[in-house]
């Protein structure tokens, strides 16, 4: 099953794999034809009714491979309206082939006929709210029609994700849907056909810039609508909650907030006035500090633990301590991360080792990445948490499905690019679901390297990706 939210960062991504969405669109519509085939005799007539979308796109195409029917394209609206170059190419060559077309500048002019078939190409995943004119009048003729009815994708006017439908919609007797089910058919009673259309496999393993489409802000936003991170941290190191703190900033986050010894606040605060930071007594973190902290934590978004904590006995205790009453988002790095497979917690916790932090945990690691990639899976189902495990590729696994980063270069070994990671995942575990928060934290990260790299070689040092964060993070596809 894929969400039309997956199946356009992915459709993105096999774009960035040199698939473009032109040839996606090509065995689509050839899918199409294949089912159709299925249905109707060689001969019959058969009516393809295309809205001005991709999902009509796909149509068009198939109206190319249907040379054996009596085959007529009704197209809803002017063709200038088309709204996408690849539908308006197979349009046009439609035009140029002289197949049977008719558009339909509003309801009054649409007249299906008596089809043996119809080719519902009206709306796909692109569809919002109810089905507006001429598509609600189409919608009806073909439920009233004794035709069999093939639903391009989805049924138009059904939502792929739900199977609900705001007003009218189209009742299909069949769906040929891409790459995967999708979670709204099987509601409908209809049959499904899931048509393989190219995309590779790597679209969906490997992250990419399809990922970062899920980062698009409503414009009605409000502060505080994007994060409120707090870094418990610090101790034996100052610069770590730091740049973990400043990372969850640069990644989005609207507050970030600093829990960490007192002598480290003062520090803390000196790198950024961006940053609320509250300090506490002693000068490492220990279960005396929980109660308060818990308290602090309640109201944030996201908890990142571990940046520069140490491995002191009292702070381990304490990190075990306030994962056990805690039940909210957090990100453990660091040497908080030796803690969690004892802990027993009802928090969601995004856990991102490098391996050899892995192996303290009690998880195993391999050289070759496909192993590595299977292990992952293995323990993060083990655990119950999403592992982010950290190397040359990176494996982001919640037990379940597993991603792989590709991001990132050799000189990113350098200190305190793993706390602007956390920190990062920390601000966009705030608006995304911990598997994805993960995966495009990774993502970025490792992109904002590249970009330092670019300038610094391996020379470029941790405070580079805070910088660069916010155009790693941007989406080059909107
Ligand atoms: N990788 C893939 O999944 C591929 C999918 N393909 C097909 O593309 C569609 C999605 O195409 P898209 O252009 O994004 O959207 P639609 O065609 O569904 O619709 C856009 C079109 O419709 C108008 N519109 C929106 N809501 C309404 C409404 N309520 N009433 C009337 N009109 C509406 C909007 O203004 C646009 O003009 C997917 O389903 C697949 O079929 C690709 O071909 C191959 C790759
Ligand atoms: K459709």
């Amino acid at each position: 099953m894929i969400t039309s939210r997956r199946m356009a960062a992915v459709d993105v991504n096999a774009e960035s794999l040199g698939v473009p969405r032109k040839q996606l669109m090509e065995s689509s519509g050839n899918a199409v034809a294949r089912v159709c085939r299925d249905l109707a005799d060689p001969g019959s007539s058969v009516a393809i009714v295309a809205g001005r979308g991709n999902n009509g796109g796909d149509a068009l195409v198939a109206a190319r491979f249907l040379k054996e029917y009596d085959v007529t394209v009704h197209l809803l609206g002017r063709p200038e309206t088309i709204s996408t170059d690849i539908a308006r190419e197979n349009w046009d060559a439609l035009v140029a082939s002289e197949a049977d077309l008719r558009t339909v500048s509003d309801s009054s002019t649409f007249d299906l006929g008596d089809p043996d078939l119809v080719v519902d190409a009206m709306l796909g995943t692109g569809v919002t709210g109810a089905l507006r004119e001429p598509e609600a009048t189409a919608a009806k003729a073909f439920n009233d029609s004794s035709a069999t009815v093939l639903a391009v994708d989805v049924p138009s006017g059904v939502d792929a994700d739900t199977g609900e439908a705001a007003g009218v919609a189209v009742d299909a007797d069949h769906v040929v849907t891409f790459h995967d089910d999708k979670p709204g058919l099987g509601s409908l009673g209809c049959d499904v056909t899931v048509a393989d259309i190219g995309i590779p496999a790597a679209a969906e393993l490997f992250t990419g810039p399809g990922d970062l489409l899920s980062l698009r802000r409503d414009p009605q936003s409000h502060k505080g609508d994007h994060g409120d991170v707090l870094v418990i941290g610090g101790g034996p190191y100052t610069g770590a909650p730091a740049l973990a703190a400043q990372a969850a900033l640069r990644a989005g986050s609207d507050l970030a907030r600093v829990a960490c010894p007192g002598h480290v606040a003062r520090e803390v605060q000196g790198y950024s006035e961006n940053l609320i930071v509250r300090g506490f007594e002693g000068d490492h973190l220990e279960p005396d500090h929980v109660p308060a902290l818990l308290d602090f934590a309640a109201d944030r978004d996201v908890v990142v633990f571990g940046p520069g904590l140490g491995d002191a006995d009292e702070s381990l205790a304490a990190v075990r301590e306030f994962l056990d009453a805690y039940d909210g988002t957090a990100v453990v790095d660091a040497d908080a991360l030796q803690v969690v497979p004892d802990v027993d917690t009802e928090a969601t916790l995004i856990c991102t080792p490098h391996q050899g932090e892995l192996q303290k945990m009690g998880g195993e690691t391999d050289a070759d990445w496909e192993t590595r990639a299977d292990l992952v899976q293995e323990f993060a189902a083990d655990l119950g948490h999403v592992l982010l495990v950290k190397g040359a590729y990176d494996v982001v696994s919640d037990g379940d499905e597993v991603r792989i980063n590709r991001t990132g270069n050799p000189g990113m070994t350098v200190g305190g690019t793993g706390d602007v990671l956390a920190g990062a995942t920390g601000a966009l575990a705030s608006v995304l679901p911990p598997l994805d928060a993960a995966a495009v934290a990774a993502y970025a990260n490792g992109r904002a390297g590249d970009f330092a790299a670019d300038e610094f070689d391996g020379g470029l040092v941790a405070t580079d990706l805070l910088e660069r964060l916010p155009a790693a993070l941007r989406s080059d596809d909107e």
